[in-house]
């Protein structure tokens, strides 16, 4: 543990519904505690690790280690590559058969080490090997500890779109370790901050204006920022997940960004040449030039989200993709298959200024491919 980390105390915040609410750790050290906090939370249960290839290089012998210290049964871990890619169904079957050579049972505990996509494939694994057993999060991007890793929404891409099959899943507990966040790349980091702002433009106007002053300092790893900015993105998720857990109209606005940025990573092929982050950093800037072109939100508004994105080094546009050859139109028929599509209409989360997000089905395509053209 670095002298700066040392002074910050980890935090536990609530995550609150009924009988599947857990608790979200966030500070320095919690892969090493976690053997404690796990075998606390889920006594006496077999537990079995999940992992991406870069993460086990980095961080799974410490959490093994400390699982074992505690005493608890672990199996041999299961490892995928690394990458977006890893999200589909193949993958998928791999990691169900994995678990199923390993004997599991019904008590059996996943723990998902990595990022969001670990997570996401982990916690659908979870969610349907023998009709369903518990899992844990233990988030080491930056991405995933102050998004994914929370709210229980679990799957796997589709040719037809981004997560198209999935079940919603809420893990036992959640350690998102701060240190971990040491060995990311800068690309990486950044991605997850896109998500970080975007809880600032759905509704916490004051966050963001935080974000326009520490967002620097923020992404090149300051520690206590990091872990403040950690602890406010998962106070503002937890409290919309707890108001709606399955998406029945609030959480949408969690969604803020998506219905471009997934329409932009079915396009580029869900590889490394636009990450999820980078896509909901442009998304932001088209729902907010939308709510602008529609006369809802102030133009100022529009570039000063522009403008923070691209102080802390995000992109804004999809320019620098497609080599010229993608089109507004392909991109928008990839909406069809958004799941906030309800009797064919797209519902779109838009915005009155920062912090004022709003969802509204009453949109016209035509503005959208045009809003969407002018950032080709
Ligand atoms: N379920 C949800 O609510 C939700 C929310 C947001 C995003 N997502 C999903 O999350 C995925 C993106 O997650 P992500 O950005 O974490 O990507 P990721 O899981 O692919 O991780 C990014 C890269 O960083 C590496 N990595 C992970 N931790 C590291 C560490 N500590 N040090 C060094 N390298 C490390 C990984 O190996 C990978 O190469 C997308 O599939 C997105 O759809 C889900
Ligand atoms: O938790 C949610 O709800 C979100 O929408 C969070 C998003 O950041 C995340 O990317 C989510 O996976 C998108 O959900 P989807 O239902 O549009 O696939
Ligand atoms: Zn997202």
């Amino acid at each position: 543990m670095t002298a700066a980390a040392r002074t910050i105390v980890p935090v536990a915040l609530p995550v609150a519904l009924d009988e599947r609410s857990y608790d979200i750790h966030i500070g320095p050290g919690l892969i090493g505690d976690a053997g404690a906090l796990i075998t606390a939370a889920v006594p006496g249960r077999p537990l079995v690790v999940l992992t991406d290839s870069s993460v086990a290089e980095l961080h799974l012998s410490s959490l093994l280690d400390s699982l074992r210290a505690a005493g608890a049964r672990v199996a041999e871990p299961i490892v995928v590559p690394a990458g977006e890619a890893s999200k589909d169904m193949e993958r998928l079957g791999t990691v169900l058969d994995a678990l199923l050579a390993r004997g599991i049972e019904r008590r059996t505990v996943l723990v998902a080490l990595g990022g969001g996509v670990v997570g996401d494939l982990g916690g659908f694994a979870a969610a349907i090997a023998l009709r369903g057993i518990d899992f844990i999060q233990v988030p080491t991007t930056l991405l995933s500890q102050v998004d994914s890793s929370v709210g229980g929404k679990t799957g796997i891409n589709s040719r037809h779109g981004k997560n198209l099959i999935g079940a919603f899943h809420q893990p036992r507990l959640v350690l998102a370790d701060t240190d971990s966040l040491k060995t990311l790349p800068r690309r990486e980091m950044l991605a997850g901050y896109a998500e970080v702002v975007k809880y600032g433009l759905i509704d916490r106007p004051d966050f963001f204006t935080w974000l326009e002053m520490h967002g620097p300092a923020l992404v090149a790893g300051d520690d206590a920022l990091l872990t403040e900015a950690i602890r406010v993105s998962c106070a503002a998720k937890a409290d919309i997940v707890g108001k709606d857990e399955k998406e029945a109209g609030l959480r949408e606005l969690l969604n803020l960004g998506h219905t471009f940025g997934h329409a932009l990573e079915a396009e580029a092929g869900y590889g490394t040449a636009l990450l999820h982050g980078e896509s909901v950093a442009i998304g932001m800037v088209m729902a907010f030039d939308l709510s602008v072109r529609m006369g809802l939100c102030p133009a100022g508004d529009l570039d000063r989200v522009k403008a923070h994105l691209s102080a802390v080094g995000l992109p804004v546009s999809a320019a620098h993709l497609g080599g010229g050859t993608w089109t507004a139109e392909k991109l928008v028929s990839h909406m069809a298959r958004d799941k906030k599509v309800k009797d064919g209409r797209v519902t779109f989360i838009l915005a009155r200024g920062i912090g004022k997000s709003f969802r509204c089905a009453d949109v016209h395509l035509a503005d959208v491919t045009s809003v969407m053209a002018g950032h080709l």
